[in-house]
């Protein structure tokens, strides 16, 4: 069956808590037809202080709903500039993480999107993952291995396997074999969370310096890395576990103790090289060696992360510019990805990415209440998920 291609906006506001990224891409949920316009749009230090006060928590307990509330106006403030997009991939914001207790939290209601838009919604991507027995993260590896394949018929990538390594507040990384029919096809994709990533390092910056984050990797690259505390860090038993496995953002509070009588610069330096040193460590899991290493996220701005990199990894690290892709974007471009493919009913996690028995479609679509046509060539009750 072929689809038509959609126009769809994805829209990410991740564990750094910095802000909110939106982007265009158009696709049949499958293949990607091209890339569109992207914005940004920071939080004030308000915001961030909101969001910051709610993280670890559940709905219904004190914070989240301003939290939420929050989240649906940024994203609709950010999303009126694209009037172009079909259909929208809010992810949320997530609050707290814990499938081993059968639960995620992303907050941000898409039905109040969707009616302040007046346009379909697809959201709450990771709550039926989770239920039948996922880690309901990472969700950007099946987006991965689109890419791949995109770049690939670019003439950008060779027919390979390769690695997207992303690293946001926590540090995730997919092996892709581009070769594969379908991102949910075995070998095809293999994800897991790699550990902490910028999220140690923003907040040693935020309480010692009241700043946001290491600019370039400058203070890092002044410090002296505790190689005993790195040590210590790598005998974590998360390290050892099979993936696929995924982590909450304060999941490594020791690592930040472990810091505490360091300099800020060697502090930074350490929790630096930690990122890497955990990026390391995940290369053990994957199935063959990838042809190269492709970085995307904030952590790629850091020089003294991607040197730490280059040292441990035996694989070419590069930027996922080289592949012609957009590294600061690509997290909103998969939600308006998996958006669509949550439209078309196609699987949006699989074995390999989440550890579920079989293939996920995950994601809830809400509709405007005075809905217009739909944006699919399926009628709305072809469409699967639950109307919100
Ligand atoms: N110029 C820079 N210098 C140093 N660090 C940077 C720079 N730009 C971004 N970063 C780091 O990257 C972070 C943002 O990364 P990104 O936007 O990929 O994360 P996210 O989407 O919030 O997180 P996640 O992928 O965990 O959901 C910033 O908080 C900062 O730590
Ligand atoms: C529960 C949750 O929101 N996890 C995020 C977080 O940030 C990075 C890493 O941890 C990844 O697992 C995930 O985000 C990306 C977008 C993902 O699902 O692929």
């Amino acid at each position: 069956m072929t689809n038509r291609m959609i126009r769809a906006l994805g829209l990410m506001s991740g564990t750094s808590l910095d802000g909110v990224d939106a982007a265009i891409i158009e696709t049949d949920g499958l293949r990607i037809a091209g890339f569109g316009r992207s914005a940004y749009a920071g939080y004030s230090d308000n915001e961030a202080q909101v969001l910051h006060e709610a993280l670890g928590r559940w709905p219904g307990e004190p914070g989240v709903a301003e939290a939420a509330e929050l989240s649906v106006a940024a994203h609709a403030g950010l999303a009126a500039q694209f009037p172009e997009a079909e259909v929208l991939g809010y992810h949320g914001q997530t609050l707290a993480h814990d499938p081993a207790g059968g639960r995620t939290h992303q907050a941000g209601d898409g039905a109040a999107l969707a009616h302040r838009l007046d346009r379909p919604v697809v959201w709450d991507f990771r709550s039926e993952d989770v239920r039948q027995g996922g880690e309901g993260a990472p969700l950007a590896p099946f987006f991965h291995w689109a890419c791949a394949v995109w770049a690939m018929g670019q003439g950008r990538l060779p027919e390979a396997p390769v690695a997207f390594l992303n690293l946001g507040g926590v540090g995730n990384i997919t092996f892709v074999d581009p070769r594969a029919q379908a991102p949910e096809a075995e070998g095809a994709c293999l994800a897991f969370d790699t550990g902490p990533a910028n999220a140690p390092v923003n907040d040693l910056m935020r309480k010692r310096l009241r700043r946001e984050r290491d600019e370039g990797g400058a203070l890092a690259l002044a410090g002296r890395v505790d190689e005993a505390v790195i040590a210590d860090f790598l005998s974590h038993p998360y390290f050892a576990r099979v993936p696929p496995k995924s982590l909450d953002r304060d999941a490594f509070t020791a690592l930040s103790q472990a810091v505490e009588g360091l300099s800020d610069a060697d502090a930074a330096a350490t929790l630096t090289e930690a990122a890497a040193a955990a990026a390391g460590a995940g290369m053990l899991w994957m199935p063959e060696p990838p042809e190269r290493v492709l970085v995307c996220g904030g952590g790629r701005h850091n020089r003294a992360m991607m040197a730490a990199l280059a040292r441990r990894i035996a694989a070419e690290v590069v930027p996922v510019e080289e592949a012609g892709l957009d590294g600061d974007m690509l997290e909103a471009q998969a939600f308006g990805w998996l958006a669509v493919r949550v439209l078309q009913g196609l699987p949006t996690s699989g074995p390999g990415t989440t550890g579920v028995a079989a293939p996920v479609s995950g994601g809830r679509i809400s509709y405007p209440r005075r809905s217009g046509p739909m944006p699919s060539s399926a009628s709305r009750e072809q469409i699967p998920g639950r109307a919100g």
